[in-house]
């Protein structure tokens, strides 16, 4: 096992985890998906993609009105009068405008071939008739091309539309759909196994014993990582044995084949450290952050078994990258494996994952004296109270929702931010202005 004592700076420890969660990440497969089939939206791209055709793909009408040569028009005091020729709607191939009349032409039909200009059906008195008389006509109405949708006058053929790395929006989808798409490459998305540990957790809905209690981390910790896209699996391993636990944890693995394992609980210094005892074993290494809560973590690469079995081996043995899995080990409090969540995984994973944002930043102002440990980053739970003054620009004021406790789950979800205390604010008084950041799923627009 591999243990560091020293309390490592919150950004030394994103930085390691930046870099195990790069490694697995980076390596994952592409799919093909097809573009009208649901949840593309999101996807990240994998190929780069070219429109291979003009974007409208053929002049068209952008009114119901007349097409007509402008030349064709002799105008008198705003009025001129046209034979008309025919009729056209979206949908029908393009017509042929003979010398000296107008075409009937609905939003979205081919301009018929010889036609430079449309005018609104506004300006007459209707479809239907052999001949049309227009009123009400400037030289402006008339100047060729108007409300004509020119041939990719919108996307050009040859244009870029996508490139590997673009998360897709649905408008994106919709350009890609319009040019003819019918499917594309996009990275698999991000499978993660969530575990709580230690034999005391319970799943929800089963019996407890005395001493037992339910697993709040796991639900914690999937609906945090649901919001960032990835497809989340959760389960219980609840044993204190670590070779029971790694034979669980071998076999979810060969099941679920995650990209990123996630742990929670049974890393600190007791007698009964599950995950330490069994991941440290396979290198996952263990140490201290000058953070809390969250003090206690665990970062490591993993390689599952390329024949399938699931079993797990400390990277260095395997050359080949296609397998590797990224695990970060949390502290089973629930608050602490919360506020690692916000502060620690979600910075490095949005520093590798173009669908994850980096946890959203704000200044506040607190409202009372508030005392923190030197050499940590302390992050206390707030509410925000000023919520006026924040959207009038205001720089939002703050109280403190329970104390430092990690155990405290009922604080936390009436909270909306995480007050950050540095590591040199012992004492902070009232009135103080800090940064905080914003819970996931609290306030609007926090995800
Ligand atoms: N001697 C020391 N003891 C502790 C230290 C230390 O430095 N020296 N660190 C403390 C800190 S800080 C934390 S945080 C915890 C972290 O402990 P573990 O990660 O090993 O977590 P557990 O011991 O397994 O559990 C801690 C606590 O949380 C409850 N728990 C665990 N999993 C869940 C779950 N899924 N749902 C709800 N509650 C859970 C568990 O029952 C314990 O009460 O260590 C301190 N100790
Ligand atoms: O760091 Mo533990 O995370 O205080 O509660």
């Amino acid at each position: 096992m591999s243990e560091t004592t020293e309390r490592v700076p919150v950004e030394e420890h994103i930085s390691r985890l930046k870099d195990v969660l790069g490694a697995a990440l980076g390596a994952r497969a592409t799919e093909t998906v097809e573009i009208s089939a649901g949840g593309v939206a999101g996807r990240i791209v994998a190929e780069r993609l070219v429109s291979e055709v003009p974007l409208p793909g053929f002049d068209n009408s952008q009114m119901d009105g007349f097409a007509l040569r402008a030349a064709d028009l002799t105008m008198r005091e705003g009025e001129a009068t046209l034979p008309v020729a025919g009729t056209t709607a979206a949908g029908n191939e393009p017509a042929l405008l003979p010398l000296g009349a107008a075409f009937e032409v609905m939003t979205g039909a081919p301009i018929p071939a010889g036609a430079d200009v449309v005018i609104p059906v506004e300006f007459t008195e209707g479809f239907g008739a052999e001949e049309v008389r227009f009123t009400g006509l400037s030289e402006a109405d008339i100047t060729p091309g108007r409300y004509i949708r020119a041939i990719g006058s919108d996307i050009a053929a040859g244009e870029l539309l996508a490139e590997p790395g673009d998360v897709i929006s649905p408008a994106q989808l919709a350009v890609l759909a319009a040019c003819g798409y019918a499917e594309i490459e996009v990275l698999e998305p991000i499978r993660t196994l969530v575990l709580s540990t230690g034999d005391e957790i319970r799943r929800p809905g089963s019996e407890l014993r005395p001493g037992q209690l339910y697993d709040a981390d796991t639900p914690l910790l999937g609906a945090v990582l649901e919001t960032f896209g990835h497809q989340v699996v959760t389960s219980r391993i609840g044993t204190d044995d670590p070779a029971w636990f790694l034979d669980a944890l071998d076999a979810l693995v060969a099941v679920h084949h995650p990209h990123l394992i996630i742990t929670a609980g049974g890393i600190s210094q007791g007698a009964y450290e599950v995950v330490r005892q069994g991941l440290g074993g396979r290198g996952v290494q263990f140490g201290t952050v000058a953070q809390q809560p969250g003090g206690p973590q665990g970062w490591g690469l993993l390689e599952g078994d390329l024949e399938g079995r699931g079993l797990l081996h400390w990277r260095s043995q395997h050359e080949d990258a296609r397998a590797l899995i990224a695990v970060i080990s949390l502290p089973g409090n629930p608050v602490s494996s919360a506020v690692s969540m916000e502060t620690l995984v979600r910075p490095a994973l949005a520093a590798v994952d173009p669908n994850c944002a980096p946890p959203r930043r704000i200044m506040v102002r607190t409202v009372e004296d508030i005392s923190s440990p030197p050499g940590v980053r302390q992050f206390r739970r707030v509410r925000v109270l000023d919520d006026a003054a924040a959207e009038a620009g205001g720089m939002p004021t703050v109280a403190l929702e329970g104390g430092p406790g990690s155990h405290l789950l009922g604080h936390l979800a009436r909270a909306d931010a995480l007050l950050e205390l540095a590591e040199d604010d012992v004492e902070v008084p009232a009135g103080a202005q800090l940064q905080a950041v914003l819970i996931t799923g609290r306030g609007a627009g926090t995800r």
